[in-house]
């Protein structure tokens, strides 16, 4: 990663820290991907040369940034999901702001409803958006990583682990799944099709 957007997402996170902390509602914070599971993230869609990656909550373009830099990188592109209009438009300033935006599709729609449509695949999912869906989710999941070593990725493993415990259930007791969570982060739910 060049060093000049390397600076650039560090602020963006202290930004969005500073922002988060200041309010009272939680559903006003941003609410970021900790650096080092976004770091993670990103290394992984460069190992897997992955070319199709979706984000599923965008919010202010956090990760979407690392996952954009990433996919240029692998000659791929991005397609993330957001059900805020207001929040699209920060992420598309970031994404303008780092020139990071030809490599990125941006989306304002329900997560749930997009998965239930789409009948192609992706390299690559990250999870990072309302919990208490995921698993209502799983079945076009299970359908979207078809592809043998496709990956999936979903934040709060750890620190949201009760809400979290009926989707890791559902994706341990996959055959065709290979799984582990890691300690990073919030903890990182990582899914592997075999
Ligand atoms: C934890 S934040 C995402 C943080 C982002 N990945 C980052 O690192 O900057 C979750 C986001 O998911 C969005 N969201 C919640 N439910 C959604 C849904 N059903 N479909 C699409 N987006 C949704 C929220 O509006 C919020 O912006």
């Amino acid at each position: 990663m060049k060093a000049k957007l390397k600076a650039y997402l560090k602020q963006h996170y202290a930004d969005s820290r500073a922002h988060d902390e200041a309010q009272n509602e939680r559903a006003q914070c941003w609410r970021n991907l900790h650096p080092d599971s976004a770091a993670l993230l990103a290394l992984l869609v460069r190992a897997k040369q992955a070319r199709k990656v979706l984000e599923v909550g965008t919010s202010n373009g956090y990760s979407t940034l690392w996952l954009a830099d990433a996919v240029r990188d692998t000659g791929g592109s991005l397609r993330t999901l957001e059900i805020d209009k207001a929040r699209k438009k920060a992420a598309k300033q970031h994404l303008r702001e780092t020139k990071l935006d030809d490599y990125v599709r941006m989306e304002v729609c329900d997560a749930g409803e997009f998965l239930r449509a789409y009948q192609k695949y992706y390299d690559v999912v990250l999870l990072d958006a309302d919990r208490s869906r995921y698993a209502d989710y799983w079945p076009d999941l299970q359908r979207i990583l078809t592809k043998p070593g496709s990956l999936l990725a979903v934040d709060n493993a750890l620190s949201h682990a009760e809400e979290m415990q009926e989707f890791v259930a559902l994706v341990e007791a996959d055959k065709n799944f290979s799984s582990t969570i890691v300690d990073i982060g919030a903890g990182l739910l990582l899914a592997s099709s075999i």
